[in-house]
């Protein structure tokens, strides 16, 4: 059970509404928070507690089993108005704290959580430590949202400005797709099954496939998304946060001590790209407008808030080079996009052939991991085809569920800030993986900025431009997703 003051900036924003009560609810009705805890909720608005609890209540009345439970748990919030910027405030934050810090006997722990823009981040850690908010009573902990930094400047600046009152196992920098499900589950594949731990390497596999699609347009998010684009948005933190899970060495335990050098070691290793190889190997797109199921969209520059000659990119994929011993030349293609085809975000590791006795080519092994909208895997093994003759034919082993259906799957934000309250920093990004992989990015956003490198289009209900296919052709692949859709896809864009 935890005891804790968590103060959250942003408490009227999308993001706390949506992700972080529900959240923190999960946690309540789990018994993690039980009494000892309570949430100060900040932002400009001049709500009162009694409109603070009603927007908690709503937001998480899909999840209450009782009225009494979900009164009971907003209790527990209060709020006060307050300008991030105006130093006044945060003498009547410390004061509060420190009153509920009594009232709910929580020894002073504290957690801190920037849900706001980034802009501000640097200004907050400011003020916790000029007007002793963070005072060295208790644990002290700063949950950060992204985007970490525009590009590896910015985030340098904007980490030099937390090391100011925060030291690195203090910050914890929130990646939600490290609080999935499937991805916390990669570890236990490679590690907990002696049938994948050997063959984890370059001898044995052929490439591994990324492939992070959304379906959805980029919403009212078009002011943010049109400065950011899908590289920025998907790739720096979530596609190379996975990447490093899928290409590291065995960690010695699976602490955070342990598994987060590996981590970083394969971040450090990837292969840096010049111009050329930009240009061969990295591809752009925007989409235009057409159909998702039947439905018209319209194209990403008539969105609202984005610019109407806009050149950012809402598609990206290409390929990653991982120079350890284990995997060097393997190629780590990835792909990620709005408005393609379906939502899926599924990773594909496809072995080598080997030399078989048998006068047909047989398919590789393929080990498939579903991440969303279904969780699970599946592994294509070859067999014989039932009958007096003899034929190889590749038969799917499937574990597949769909998440929503069973309830079994929290929510990410949940398990993550379960980890902040225990001081686990395994599933949160730590300064240099954050470092290496702008680093690598900021290459790629540079040579599609100066306008050296082609923007595809795209309409919308496909599976990106067709150069996205063309990539995986060069290296005699190609992308492992639902062939019927991918044949589709591929005629329909020639
Ligand atoms: N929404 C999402 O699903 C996701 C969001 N994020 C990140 O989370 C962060 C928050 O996003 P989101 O909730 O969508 O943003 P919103 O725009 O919905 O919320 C911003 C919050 O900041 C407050 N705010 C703005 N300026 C000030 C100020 N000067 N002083 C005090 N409070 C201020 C606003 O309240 P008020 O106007 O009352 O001051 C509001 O509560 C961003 O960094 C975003 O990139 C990351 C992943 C997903
Ligand atoms: O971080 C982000 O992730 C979402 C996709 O997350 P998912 O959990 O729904 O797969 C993406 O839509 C958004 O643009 C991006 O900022």
């Amino acid at each position: 059970m935890s005891k804790v003051v968590i103060t959250i900036f942003g408490a009227s924003g999308d993001l706390a509404k949506r992700k972080l009560y529900p959240s923190l609810f999960r946690l309540y009705k789990s018994g993690i928070l039980a009494e000892n805890f309570a949430v100060i909720g900040t932002a400009r608005r001049p709500w009162t507690k009694a409109y603070f609890e009603g927007v908690v209540l709503e937001s998480i009345s899909d999840l209450a089993v009782s009225e009494a439970q979900a009164k009971a748990f907003a209790a527990h919030f209060y709020y006060q108005s307050h300008d991030v910027q105006d130093a006044e405030h945060y003498a009547t934050l410390k004061k509060l704290q420190d009153e509920l810090s009594d009232t709910y006997q929580t020894e002073h722990n504290k957690v801190f959580f920037l849900a706001m823009a980034p802009e501000f981040f640097g200004t907050i850690a400011d003020h916790l430590k000029s007007e002793q908010i963070v005072d060295g009573q208790g644990f002290e902990r700063l949950i950060i949202e992204k985007p970490f930094g525009t590009d590896l400047e910015t985030a340098k600046q904007l980490n030099q400005a937390l090391s100011e009152t925060f030291n690195e196992n203090q910050i914890f920098r929130i990646d939600h797709y490290l609080g999935k499900e499937m991805i916390q589950n990669i570890f236990a594949v490679r590690f907990a099954n002696i049938l994948f731990e050997h063959v984890w390497n370059k001898a044995f596999i052929d490439n591994i496939q990324i492939t992070f699609a959304e379906s959805i347009g980029v919403e009212d998010r078009g002011g943010y998304y049109d400065q950011s684009g899908a590289l920025k948005d998907m790739v720096q933190n979530h596609i190379l946060q996975v990447l490093s899970i899928l290409a590291m060495d065995k960690p010695a335990s699976f602490s955070s001590a342990d598994v987060l050098p590996e981590k970083i070691k394969v971040l450090e290793s990837l292969r840096l790209p010049d111009e050329q190889a930009i240009n061969a190997n990295f591809i752009r797109g925007q989409y235009q407008a057409g159909q998702i199921n039947n439905q018209d969209y319209q194209a990403y520059i008539d969105e609202p808030s984005v610019a109407p000659q806009s050149k950012t990119e809402t598609f990206a994929s290409g390929v990653f080079f991982v120079d350890t011993d284990r995997f060097q030349d393997v190629p780590f293609f990835f792909r990620t996009g709005k408005r393609l085809t379906e939502k899926g975000t599924r990773i594909n590791i496809i072995f080598k052939n080997n030399a078989n006795i048998f006068e047909q080519t047989v398919t590789p092994n393929i080990l498939t991991i579903y991440i969303q909208p279904t969780e699970g895997f599946s592994l294509q093994v070859n067999g014989k085809e039932v009958g007096k003759h003899f034929s190889i034919e590749p038969v799917k082993l499937d574990f597949r569920h769909d998440a929503d259906a069973l309830g079994n799957s929290p929510e990410a934000y949940e398990k993550l800030i379960y980890d902040v309250l225990n001081g686990d920093v395994t599933n949160f990004s730590r300064w240099q993986e954050v470092k290496a992989s702008w680093t690598l990015i900021d290459k790629i956003v540079n040579t599609w900025q100066a306008d050296k490198a082609p923007l595809h289009y795209y309409p919308a209900g496909s599976m990106g431009p067709v150069e996205s296919f063309s990539l995986l052709e060069k290296y005699d692949t190609n992308w492992i997703w639902q062939p019927d859709v991918w044949y589709r896809e591929r005629d329909l864009l020639k």
